[in-house]
């Protein structure tokens, strides 16, 4: 069932209200989100097969590192295609949720090998998993207008469980990341030295996490409004950025 034999009439005016894009924009989107479905399946078929071979999560995340990386910062690129007006997204959200992701793949989970076996990675990674499938074919098909309502209500209605799960995924690996980067003072910077500057990762990483606090909501109530703009057809003004 495509999505078009789902729209009220509220959408279809929401539908004729988008923006066009051009035709070299809509071919370069479409093949990257095709290129993200494939790499977050690749990731997921790893994860089932790890667990059926060895019966438990530890050492998943060192065999899938490599593509987990390559796949998530791929995802830098949503930075340009906002900044370059070719999807109508917001910089600012855009730019909170993918750095955040890098930021725990390559400085916390991917630099702390002590940590990688932690459930609280594993929690994250299939959430993210989840919701990257989902997300890129919601996007891929929309694009080609072959939209199942499946996907587009998974979309804009498993992020209301997701997201939190996630974000407590992420937040417990960082907290089981503070005892390590204390005891060894991992990337920081102490004085005296020939900057005269000091850093300490322990005390930025406590910033990080205190600052889900005013940003997640940021990005769930964005979710929640995209959602009720394409599942109850809302008119919804954003403010820019
Ligand atoms: C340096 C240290 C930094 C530390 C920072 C600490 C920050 C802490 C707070 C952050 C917490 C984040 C936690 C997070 O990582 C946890 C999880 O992700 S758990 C899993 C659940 N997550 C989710 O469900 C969210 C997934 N992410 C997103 O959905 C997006 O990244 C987001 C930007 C949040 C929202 O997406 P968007 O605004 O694009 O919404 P829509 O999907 O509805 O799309 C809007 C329009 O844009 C078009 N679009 C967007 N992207 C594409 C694309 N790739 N291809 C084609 N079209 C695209 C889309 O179709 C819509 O267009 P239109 O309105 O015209 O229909």
């Amino acid at each position: 069932m495509a999505s078009s034999e789902e729209d009220g009439p509220a959408e279809e005016k929401e539908h004729t209200k988008k923006k066009a894009i051009g035709p070299f924009s809509t071919a370069w989107l479409t093949l990257y989100n095709i290129a993200m479905t494939a790499g977050w399946l690749v990731l997921a078929i790893a994860m089932i097969r790890f667990y059926v071979e060895t019966g438990t999560h530890k050492g998943l995340y060192k065999s899938l590192q490599k593509t987990l990386k390559f796949f998530q910062t791929f995802a830098l690129l949503e930075l340009v295609h906002c900044a370059f007006g070719i999807v109508h997204t917001s910089v600012l959200v855009t730019a909170v949720q993918v750095s955040s992701r890098i930021f725990m793949v390559w400085f916390v989970t991917s630099s702390i090998k002590q940590i990688q076996n932690e459930e609280s990675v594993l929690l994250f990674l299939v959430v993210w998993t989840l919701t990257e499938i989902t997300r890129y074919s919601f996007y891929t098909f929309n694009l080609l207008n072959h939209l199942p309502y499946f996907i587009k209500w998974a979309r804009y209605n498993l992020f209301i469980i997701l997201y939190p799960v996630g974000v407590v995924g992420e937040l417990l690996t960082i907290y089981a990341a503070l005892p390590y980067v204390q005891r060894t003072g991992m990337y920081s910077l102490r004085l005296p030295n020939k900057y005269n500057v000091s850093f300490d990762y322990y005390y930025f990483l406590l910033i990080v996490m205190c600052s889900y606090i005013p940003l997640f909501p940021q990005l769930y109530f964005h979710m929640l409004r995209q959602r009720r703009k394409v599942l109850h057809g809302e008119v919804i003004v954003e403010k820019e950025d």
